[in-house]
């Protein structure tokens, strides 16, 4: 069982994400000014959420602020703390701290291959030893020494410990010291690292391989942690094949092999990866029956005959918190609050517009769905001069060399090759960046060597 810590008088259970991610982030004005407030007076004006006019559609969201709206976007979602196995653990955040359940080590240790002595030598030495796992061993008495090994017990009245290197016996095999014997040497005192109740990690930790190795010494078989926000994928298109090579017009469907892995590491578990024909009813029931926590739809956001996320949005009454952002590629994205808990990110098809949409919306929007504290911006200087768009960000796949930003070509909105060799995405202003000029960059989740390289 995992024990439920509290937090000024608090049930660890009672803390919701919103607490959870304050802990983790508490240095980021996460209250957010306009689009929460406008939100929520909207919700306490009784309004129905709409979409804006489609003439409204024009005025997309700066590149920063569509982030940060996307990271605010869930901060009234409650979630509820788990409990959760340790072999799940792995990338969540802790929603209860973790307080050792037991004194470590939680017995007298000794910290070397040796002998167990007491008193001054020369020792006799007992014939039976001491191996780590054994219960508690008989006392020793002055003059008497027992073979220890690292681990075991320490026996009572043990005065040291004595390496084995450290130690001779002569031919009535006594045991002597080859240098002085300090009391207390190599025996690792219980308690030594914490005692039980003692806090380890705070509210907030992320859940590492080393935190999974403490939980597990400290006695926990579960932690209480925030859930893995739950991510489901409509992949919309007709013209998409799952196999075999492009033919007649038909191309093969890059985004269902790519988007879960993906999702994963910014910390989602994918329930499911639909395939949805052009087709607003099939659309429209794919959405609503979600139980999803974030639908992530890929094509459909433009204008054309087909594309019916936005008419099925206006449909549902979903509240549209981001439509269109001054980003290339991936303009057309956008972000909608589909019910009070369920967020949906409509990326663009094209495939790298795609990948802009992932790290512009779902990215800020599942880490607060997570708790998982927001990476540290760093910039670089780019190797080389990147053009930029007049009006927008434009979002470049970069190779890292050394401490320069390694512009790639093959950076159009429908092509994978740039972004499939990158380390990053450099964020390159309107009127771009000069050669040696610093650019803001985001790493991709297996080149940050962070935890999300856990591709559980
Ligand atoms: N009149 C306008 N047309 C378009 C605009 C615009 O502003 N005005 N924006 C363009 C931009 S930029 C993008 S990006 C796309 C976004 O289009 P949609 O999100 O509606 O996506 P689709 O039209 O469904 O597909 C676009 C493109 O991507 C291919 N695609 C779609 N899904 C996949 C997939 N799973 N794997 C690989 N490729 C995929 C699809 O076949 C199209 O070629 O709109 C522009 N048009
Ligand atoms: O979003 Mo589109 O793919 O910019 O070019």
């Amino acid at each position: 069982m995992t024990p439920h810590g509290t937090r000024a008088g608090e049930d660890a259970e009672d803390l919701d994400v919103e607490e959870v991610l304050a802990l983790v982030n508490n240095s980021n004005d996460l209250s957010g000014p306009a689009g929460r407030a406008e939100t929520d007076s909207r919700r306490a004006s009784g309004q129905p959420a709409t979409s804006p006019p489609p003439d409204a559609r024009h005025h997309a969201t700066p590149w920063p602020e569509a982030r940060a709206t996307a990271g605010r976007a869930a901060r009234a979602t409650r979630r509820q703390p788990v409990s959760v196995p340790l072999e799940a653990a792995l990338g969540l955040t802790l929603a209860a701290p973790l307080d050792a359940l037991t004194d470590l080590p939680s017995f007298d240790t000794s910290a070397m291959d040796g002998w167990a002595v007491a008193g001054p030598a020369p020792w006799d030495v007992r014939d039976d030893g001491v191996l780590a796992g054994h219960p508690v061993h008989a006392p020793l008495t002055d003059g008497e020494a027992v073979r220890i090994a690292t681990g075991a017990r320490i026996p009572p009245d043990t005065t040291a410990v004595l390496r084995s290197e450290h130690g001779r016996t002569d031919e009535k095999g006594r045991l002597y010291a080859t240098r002085d014997v300090v009391p207390g040497q190599d025996i690792r005192p219980r308690g030594q690292e914490c005692r039980s109740g003692d806090q380890l990690l705070p509210v907030g930790a992320l859940v590492t391989p080393a935190v999974l190795g403490l939980a597990a010494a400290a006695g926990y078989d579960t932690v209480t942690a925030v859930p893995r926000p739950r991510a489901e994928i409509l992949v919309l298109g007709d013209e998409l094949l799952t196999e075999g090579r492009p033919h007649d017009g038909l191309i093969r469907d890059a985004l269902g092999p790519m988007l879960p892995p993906w999702l994963r590491a910014l910390g989602a578990e994918v329930t499911a990866v639909r395939r949805v024909r052009d087709d607003a009813g099939a659309l429209h029931q794919a959405i609503t029956t979600s139980d999803a926590d974030v639908v992530v739809t890929t094509g459909g956001t433009a204008a054309g005959p087909v594309d019916h996320v936005h008419p099925t949005l206006r449909r549902i009454g979903a509240e549209l918190l981001v439509d269109g952002v001054k980003v290339r590629p991936g303009h057309p994205m956008l972000l909608a609050r589909i019910t009070e808990t369920q967020h949906l990110v409509g990326l663009p098809g094209n495939p790298l517009a795609a990948v802009s949409g992932l790290l512009t919306l779902a990215e800020p929007l599942l880490r607060t769905l997570a708790a998982r504290p927001a990476p540290e911006p760093y910039t670089l200087p780019t190797r080389d001069a990147v053009h930029g768009h007049p009006y927008d960000t434009r979002l470049v796949p970069v190779v890292l060399r050394g401490d320069q930003a390694v512009p790639l070509r093959y950076n159009g909105p429908a092509m994978l090759r740039g972004i499939a060799a990158a380390d990053a995405l450099a964020v390159v202003p309107p009127g771009g960046v000069r050669p040696g000029q610093e650019a803001e960059l985001l790493d991709l989740p297996w080149a940050s060597g962070g935890i999300g390289v856990c591709f559980t």
